[in-house]
């Protein structure tokens, strides 16, 4: 048993940059521990090809990795176009047209029969998150003139939306096309799915049904990317396993001044109800064509962890960038210098006075007072690891949401749970393979052998599972001999 180098986790965006074997591999022990496939780019059978490739690189590394899938959603996004990338200068005439792909270099094919009907001279149009801005001029049956307000280089299956949230179909955030997708990732033995664009908790409830049919359950990462998901943000939370911060679409979606403060409410209360949460998009953007990040970039990443974040996550930088394995090292080196200052430059939310003295003292579960205890018993004995045998992963998530200093280890029969336990902060997972080694004798004798406790050690160890009791309601201290 080693321990990673830090407790943030890394989620890295996978794609022609980083699908090779040695990248992956580089990627893996530079601290990558989720790596997201976008459905949006590429085609299934390139996927496949991805998922065994990530699946043999991890293998070869000795490390878990956990593949997420993001799936597509109602996302207007231009076709392919006949050369990448079409510079677009300012003030030059473009034209789009509805057509999946083109061959003319001069058109901007746009993956949606309607786009015609959605504007009209003077709108606003956002490609690529909103890099690239155009006013419509005229409006033909199947094609759109329009000048560039702001220019620059445009890559095919970038977004497009509208100023004033447009650019997302009417339909439900659940499309034919994630379904397929869903039966995808299924096929190919995952069940850990991202929804893009959800607007309630009825969208994952769907998603839940749909693999229900086909016999299996599938793990959830809500993307709050619009409007609708903040105001139904409560519902999404109690429904979902986890959340994710998508900050590009977001940024277009609402006011782009309004996402610092969307972030830190999305943290807040995902980690008030002990769902992890990632922080994402453009995090250390400049990366993409730099060895050096902005201050202002790393910044971003540590103050994402000092709200409280479980997880960050990095797209175009390990996508298409120029340094995949440099950027996640560089990840990793921000987060380890920031959870070390942790507690002495504060944090944003103090989740303790919430449940002490807050509003979350009238709500209070059982489980909740355990993870305080948990968390005062660390503190007062300064106590390294908490050892914690269970089934679904809600002990260790319940007590990694007040981000201690502690090492939580997780000891799980379900590799369900332990592959999403790669999503929760400062939780390090270990697969056991009988009932057996629930019990605390067990636990104990595999962290003594590990090397990791030395004698004489105080550990505090959460309740052992037992059959036919839910949830934890008592933990022991112990010295380890
Ligand atoms: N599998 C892939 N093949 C080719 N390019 C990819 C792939 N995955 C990502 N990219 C590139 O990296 C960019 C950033 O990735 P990201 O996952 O953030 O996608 P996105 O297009 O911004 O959409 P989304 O809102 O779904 O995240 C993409 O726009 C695309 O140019
Ligand atoms: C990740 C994502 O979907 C976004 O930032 O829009
Ligand atoms: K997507
Ligand atoms: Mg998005």
């Amino acid at each position: 048993m080693t321990l990673p180098g830090q407790k943030t986790k890394i989620v890295c965006t996978i794609g022609p940059a980083s699908r090779s074997r040695e990248v992956l591999a580089r990627m893996i022990l530079a601290g990558m521990n989720v790596a997201r496939l976008n459905l949006s780019h590429g085609t299934f059978d390139e996927h496949r090809e991805n998922i065994r490739s990530i699946r043999t690189a991890a293998e070869d590394a000795g490390l878990p990795v956990t593949i997420l899938l993001d799936l597509p959603g109602p996302k207007i996004r231009i076709g392919t176009l006949a050369q990448e990338p079409m510079m677009l200068q300012k003030d030059e005439t473009v034209t789009l047209v509805s057509a999946p792909a083109t061959d003319d270099p001069a058109l901007i094919p746009v993956d949606f029969e309607q786009l015609p009907q959605l504007v009209s001279p003077g709108s606003i149009i956002f490609l690529s998150d909103g890099f690239i801005q155009l006013r419509v001029d005229e409006v033909a049956e199947h094609e759109v003139r329009a000048q560039v307000v702001v220019g620059g280089p445009l890559l095919s299956r970038k977004g497009l939306s509208l100023v004033g949230g447009g650019g997302i179909l009417a339909v439900s955030a659940l499309t034919d096309r994630d379904l397929e997708c869903i039966e995808f990732g299924l096929a190919e033995g995952l069940d850990t799915f991202s929804i893009s664009f959800i607007e309630r908790a009825e969208d994952i409830r769907k998603a839940r049904e749909y693999a229900a049919r086909s016999g299996k359950s599938i793990r959830v990462i809500a993307k709050i990317e619009r409007q609708e998901a903040l105001l139904h943000l409560d519902e999404i939370l109690r429904e979902t396993d986890g959340v994710m911060i998508a900050r590009g679409d977001l940024g277009v979606q609402i006011p782009i001044e309004e996402v610092p403060s969307a972030q830190k409410q999305i943290i807040q209360k995902a980690n008030i109800l002990g769902r992890p949460v990632i922080t994402a998009t453009q995090m250390l953007m400049s990366m993409t064509d730099n060895i050096r990040p902005t201050r202002a970039e790393v910044t971003d990443v540590a103050n994402a962890i000092l709200d409280g974040t479980d997880a960050v996550m990095l797209s175009e930088e390990t996508s298409i960038g120029k340094y995949p394995v440099e950027t996640v090292a560089m990840m990793a080196k921000i987060a380890r210098s920031t959870e070390m200052k942790r507690t002495s430059v504060g944090t944003g939310c103090n989740l303790l006075d919430y449940f002490r003295v807050g509003r979350g003292r009238e709500k209070i579960t059982i489980n909740d007072v355990v993870s305080l205890n948990v968390i005062e018993a660390l503190d007062a004995l300064g106590i390294r690891f908490v050892l914690t045998p269970t089934r679904s992963g809600n002990t260790p998530r319940n007590i990694s949401r007040f981000k201690p200093e502690a090492w939580i280890l997780a000891f799980t029969r379900n590799p369900g749970t332990l592959k999403f336990l790669a999503f929760s902060y400062g939780v390090c997972p270990f697969l056991i393979r009988s009932e057996k080694e629930y019990w605390h004798g067990a636990i104990l004798d595999s962290i003594r052998d590990s090397e990791l406790i030395r004698p004489g050690e105080r550990v505090v160890l959460t309740e052992g599972v037992s059959p036919g009791r839910e949830g934890t309601d008592s933990l022991i201290i112990l010295t380890v001999d």
